[in-house]
């Protein structure tokens, strides 16, 4: 962790804080203001254009002068987990959680979770698909939405598997879909499927454990 990321991280306690998470997930559309999505789509930018940037030693010294001075503020800004927007603000993709490849949500019913997902030029894997990591990121994040939504409660993954079908391309709308194929008590057994039109690109298998209170 560097130094600026040591500072400025406070732990908020008014909320009872069962475990490792929250019984009930924190919903806003306000954290961060109106702009908060503006700025996390300039972070995505950022990362996309270092994947893909090749500065040369003069932009290099300037692009570190920058980047520590612009870390230097938003240290700053930190707080704890359960009170920053990232996570939390259910109007923007991914609930303004930059560390995932953005999605919007287009159904929430009995048949699960169904979003619009993007993996842009930061989730290269090679050859101008999406990492398999980044795939299995999106189903967990999806999938554990869709464990949500079936139990009215905070679950966490005890596995994931992804059977990887066709290449999934990046820069390119895609369909994720992920339901609660049956429960048995605390297990949520998840399905998924990610498509790029009509063809499928990979598709997931993951058991979800229901946590218990005070669980971690
Ligand atoms: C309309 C707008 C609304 C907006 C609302 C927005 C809501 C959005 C909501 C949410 C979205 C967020 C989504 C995020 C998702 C991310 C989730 C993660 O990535 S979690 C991090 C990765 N996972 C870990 O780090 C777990 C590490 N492992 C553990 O902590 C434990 O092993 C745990 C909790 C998984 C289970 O431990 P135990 O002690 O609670 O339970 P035991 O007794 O071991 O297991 C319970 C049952 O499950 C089986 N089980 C457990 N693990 C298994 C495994 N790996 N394979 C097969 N069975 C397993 C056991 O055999 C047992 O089965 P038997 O009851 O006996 O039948």
């Amino acid at each position: 962790m560097s130094e600026a990321n040591d500072r400025a991280v406070e732990t908020v306690d008014e909320d009872p804080h069962e475990g490792g998470f929250r019984a009930h997930a924190a919903i806003t559309t306000d954290r961060g203001g109106p702009r908060y999505g503006e700025f996390s789509e300039q972070v995505r930018l950022l990362m996309d254009n270092a994947r893909y940037a090749c500065p040369d030693d003069e932009l290099v010294d300037e692009l570190i002068e920058s980047l520590k001075a612009l870390n230097d503020r938003l240290a700053d800004s930190r707080i704890d987990e359960w009170h920053s927007p990232a996570g939390t603000r259910i109007d923007l993709p991914s609930r303004g959680n930059i560390t995932l490849p953005p999605y919007v949500v287009t159904e929430v019913n009995d048949n699960g979770v169904v979003a619009e997902l993007t993996f842009r030029d930061f989730h290269l894997g090679g050859n101008n698909a999406a990492h398999g990591g980044h795939v299995a990121v999106a189903f967990d994040d999806v999938g554990g939405f869709a464990s949500a939504v079936a139990i009215q409660h905070v679950s966490r993954t005890a596995y994931l598997t992804v059977q990887y079908r066709s290449i999934t391309p990046l820069n390119t709308p895609l369909r994720i879909h992920a339901w609660a194929d049956r429960i048995e008590g605390r297990k949520v057994f998840i399905k998924g499927t990610l498509y790029d039109g009509d063809r499928l690109c990979a598709e997931m298998d993951a058991l979800f454990i229901k946590l218990n209170p005070g669980q971690a």
